[in-house]
């Protein structure tokens, strides 16, 4: 079988993730981290464009190779209108909404801005997989409760489609015989039902649920309309102080889980609780998630970069091990998953969708 060479772009607040594969084997990947600072220059994400594909192009020059040994582009999805999961073409109304930030703002948004530019550059296809907003929930998940606001679908989509087929695999089944919760937890949290290979509910830090190293997941809702009316903070500034300075953040100022954990094992109280706090919340939506599955759960897969300690996840698992047995995926897989993806649709073995704002 060919082997496509393939750019993959994973864009983050502070930092831009780029890999080279040669079909699905990774060859060259840096984190490049940005000077906040400058970032903090742009109006919105997608005035980066320019400066993170500079910083793409050097990075890639520092170790000598360059956009015309590639074949195809692909990067992560933003947060676009509601679609169902996938690989998809960039066209020009997928921009455009990402400009618009129609459905809310996020580092990932830029990504296919840069994709598209290199994709044009170069004249090779560019794609975005499975975006921030895939949504496959059941419309009794999408009732909040209050006329006129409706729940949404945001999660870490890539990488907990990714984790789901690496967990079937490994027990030499298919996904879509297999029923799983899937706590991706990282800078952000998000938490989700996978009933037979479709997430039929997932709550994510950046609206409910648990409470994230930096997001403050569901609050006490008349103290925020409070917060909201207090003259205290811009709507911009309140954004932030949710979506960015909330969570572990706003209690011990730092978004290091790993630091939390060397503070409480060094005896800080205030520490220790809060940490102790993240992992109840994050085991009590694992418990909510499997009523929604009814308690038919084959596993609860904890995966991102908190998975990594042993510690919180030995401490999430001690509260939610009698649902079903839980599986750890460490760091995430989300430079793969693209590379996969792109390496499905090159081959035929998979169809690229086209975005029309809403399936
Ligand atoms: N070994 C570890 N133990 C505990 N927490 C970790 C560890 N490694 C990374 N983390 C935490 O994981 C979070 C970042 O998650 P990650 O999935 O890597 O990134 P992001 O969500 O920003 O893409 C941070 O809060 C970081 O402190
Ligand atoms: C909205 C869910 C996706 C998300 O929060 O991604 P990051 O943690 O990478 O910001």
């Amino acid at each position: 079988m060919e082997k496509f060479r393939i750019l993959a772009i994973n864009p983050g607040s502070t930092s831009t993730k780029i890999s080279i594969f040669h079909g699905e084997e990774e060859v060259f990947t840096e984190n490049i981290v940005h000077d906040y600072e400058e970032l903090k220059k742009f109006k919105n994400v997608i005035e980066q464009e320019g400066y993170r594909y500079e910083a793409i192009l050097n990075a890639l020059a520092a170790r000598g190779y360059s956009l015309d040994e590639i074949d195809v582009v692909v990067a992560r999805g933003g947060i676009l209108r509601p679609v169902k999961a996938g690989t998809y073409r960039i066209n020009d109304l997928m921009l455009e909404d990402l400009k618009d930030a129609v459905a809310g703002e996020h580092a990932s948004n830029v990504a296919a801005f840069i994709a598209h530019r290199i994709g044009a550059e170069k004249g090779i296809p560019a794609y975005i997989v499975d975006p921030v907003s895939v949504d496959e929930m059941e419309d009794v998940a999408r009732i909040s409760g209050l006329d006129g606001i409706e729940r949404k679908s945001l999660s870490h989509a890539l990488n907990i489609r990714r984790v789901i087929y690496k967990v079937s695999e490994k027990f030499g089944k298919d996904p879509g015989e297999l029923n799983f919760i899937v706590a991706h937890l990282g800078g952000g949290i998000s938490i989700g039902a996978i009933r037979r290979g479709q997430m039929v509910d997932v709550e994510s830090a950046n609206c409910e649920g648990p409470f994230s190293p930096e997001r403050s997941g569901g609050l006490p809702i008349l103290e925020l309309i409070d917060l909201c009316f207090s003259g205290r903070f811009t709507k911009d500034e309140l954004k932030r102080r949710l979506i960015q300075e909330g969570g572990v953040y706003s209690y011990l100022g730092t978004k290091d889980i790993r630091e939390v954990e060397e503070r409480t094992r060094s005896g800080d109280k205030k520490a220790a609780l809060i940490l102790e706090a993240m992992v109840y919340q994050i085991a009590k939506c694992i418990g909510q998630m499997a009523t929604v599955l009814k308690g038919d759960v084959d596993f609860i897969i904890l995966t991102g970069g908190i998975a990594k300690s042993d510690y919180i996840s030995e401490c999430i698992a001690d509260r939610v091990k009698f649902i079903a047995p839980v599986e750890r995926v460490p760091g995430e897989e989300e430079m793969k998953a693209l590379a996969e993806a792109a390496c499905r649709v090159m081959t035929g073995r998979e169809k690229v969708l086209d975005y029309g704002g809403g399936e």
